[in-house]
């Protein structure tokens, strides 16, 4: 059995070793000569997989996208052709949600601001909508949550998107993109919904770069200082619109969701839906696959305040370095060929590749040395000594 795989995807080797041979591909540049003798495929969100993609091969048993999104995916097309597909929803979900949340800290650190009096909106609640509401929740901020395709099936409580938008001074997205029907995403932020947001709104976009328009978000940060934006995904990837990234408190390359412990999950969760359409039984763990925590624990003397909280969390993932080598990365390609319009080697796609995967809250012990409650800080996801 062949099996080609993204090269950007862990512990292939480790899962599907003992299934056949295994030939790693840049996924941005799949062609379908590539493709024509695959039995399975495994790619992530830059392979677009479609009837041009799949023109060449018949043998086709299983396609697997180790991601949450499907955009990227013909759907129809491989059940019209009756090819087994699966996603491998949530999987990133916690390193999403720990990605939002560190970087609200980050932006209420720097405008000298507290993160806890806020309203923090979420639009989108799903799997990473849920886990930045977890994150808040166990930090005891306020949350507000839209998404009218649940609303009526969900018990938790739900208002609109005009009503999210004057009440909530954070507004964090986790849409799918979509382009059609009643609740299409696509430009959910356009010009006129930028323009309503209140004095001082934080934007974070950690899901598809399209569900604001781009253009526009330069337009009315033009005018109004006093938005402040954290983008990980962007309109034209993997070349994003050079006048925004200024424009941009945390900028950084659609990594929002690259933990070590998510980017394991999406290859796990692709090995299991394989072993069940191949009728095998599953017999490799995931805990198998990840390192030992690095550090043994951390001891906490005293609940931590806003300030106590960022550090800690920077201690598992500093988003000021990705933002500032994002910058770094981008702006001196663009100056070196004058244009970011390279399908494969840009900043963009370079720093993706070689982005060492943080970890998750989870990987970090804390144990309170004094009498202090920090039963949140597992809430939050922290392990704790005993738990
Ligand atoms: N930046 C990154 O690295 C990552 C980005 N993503 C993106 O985030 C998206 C969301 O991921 P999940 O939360 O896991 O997906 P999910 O499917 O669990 O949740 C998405 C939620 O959005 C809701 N929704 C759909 N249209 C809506 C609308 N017009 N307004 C409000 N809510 C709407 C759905 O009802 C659903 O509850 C993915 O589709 C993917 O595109 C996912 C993982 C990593
Ligand atoms: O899971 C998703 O959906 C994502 O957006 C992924 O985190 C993107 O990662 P790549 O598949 O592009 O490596």
């Amino acid at each position: 059995m062949k099996i080609l795989a993204d090269e950007n995807m862990p512990y292939v080797q480790q899962l599907f070793g003992d299934l056949g041979t295994i030939e790693t591909v840049n996924g941005r540049e799949l062609t379908a000569e590539q493709v024509s003798d695959a039995d399975v495929l495994l790619v992530r969100s830059v392979t677009t997989v479609n009837a041009a993609l799949l023109s060449l091969n018949s043998k086709l048993k299983f396609v697997g996208s180790a991601t949450i999104g499907t955009d990227h995916i013909d759907t129809e097309l491989l059940a019209s052709r009756g090819i087994p597909f699966s996603n491998a929803p949530g999987c990133n979900a916690t390193a999403v949600g720990e990605f939002a949340f560190i970087a609200m800290l980050e932006l209420a650190n720097r405008f000298g601001d507290n993160l806890k009096t806020k309203t923090v909106g979420i639009v989108g609640a799903g799997n990473t909508g849920t886990a930045v509401a977890k994150c808040l929740a166990a930090y005891g901020v306020s949350v507000l949550m839209h998404d009218p395709v649940i609303a009526d099936s969900d018990p938790r409580d739900f208002i609109s998107l005009d009503q999210l938008i004057s009440r909530c001074d954070v507004i964090s997205l986790h849409v799918p993109i979509t382009k059609t029907g009643e609740h299409k995403t696509w430009y959910l932020f356009d010009e006129t919904r930028l323009k309503s947001l209140k004095q001082g709104t934080w934007l974070l976009n950690c899901c598809r770069g399209e569900v604001i328009d781009n253009r526009a978000l330069i337009k009315v940060k033009q005018q109004r200082h006093d938005i402040k934006v954290v983008l990980d995904v962007w309109e034209g990837e993997p070349n994003p619109m050079l006048e925004l990234i200024p424009f941009v408190e945390l900028a950084t390359p659609h990594i929002a969701g690259y933990s070590l412990e998510g980017k394991a999950r999406g290859t796990y969760m692709l090995y299991q839906k394989l072993m069940q359409v191949l009728e095998l039984n599953t017999e490799k763990s995931m805990t198998s696959l990840l390192p030992a925590l690095w550090s043994e624990q951390m001891s906490i003397d005293s609940v931590p305040n806003e300030k106590a909280l960022l550090q800690l969390s920077r201690f598992i993932y500093d988003l000021r370095d990705d933002d500032e080598q994002f910058r770094a990365m981008i702006l001196n390609h663009s100056s070196k060929n004058s244009r970011v319009n390279c399908a494969n080697n840009n900043g963009f796609d370079l720093m993706r590749k070689n982005h060492k995967h943080r970890r998750e809250f989870s990987a970090l012990r804390v144990v309170s040395t004094g009498q202090s409650d920090v039963n949140w800080l597992s809430n939050l996801g922290f392990s704790r000594i005993g738990l």
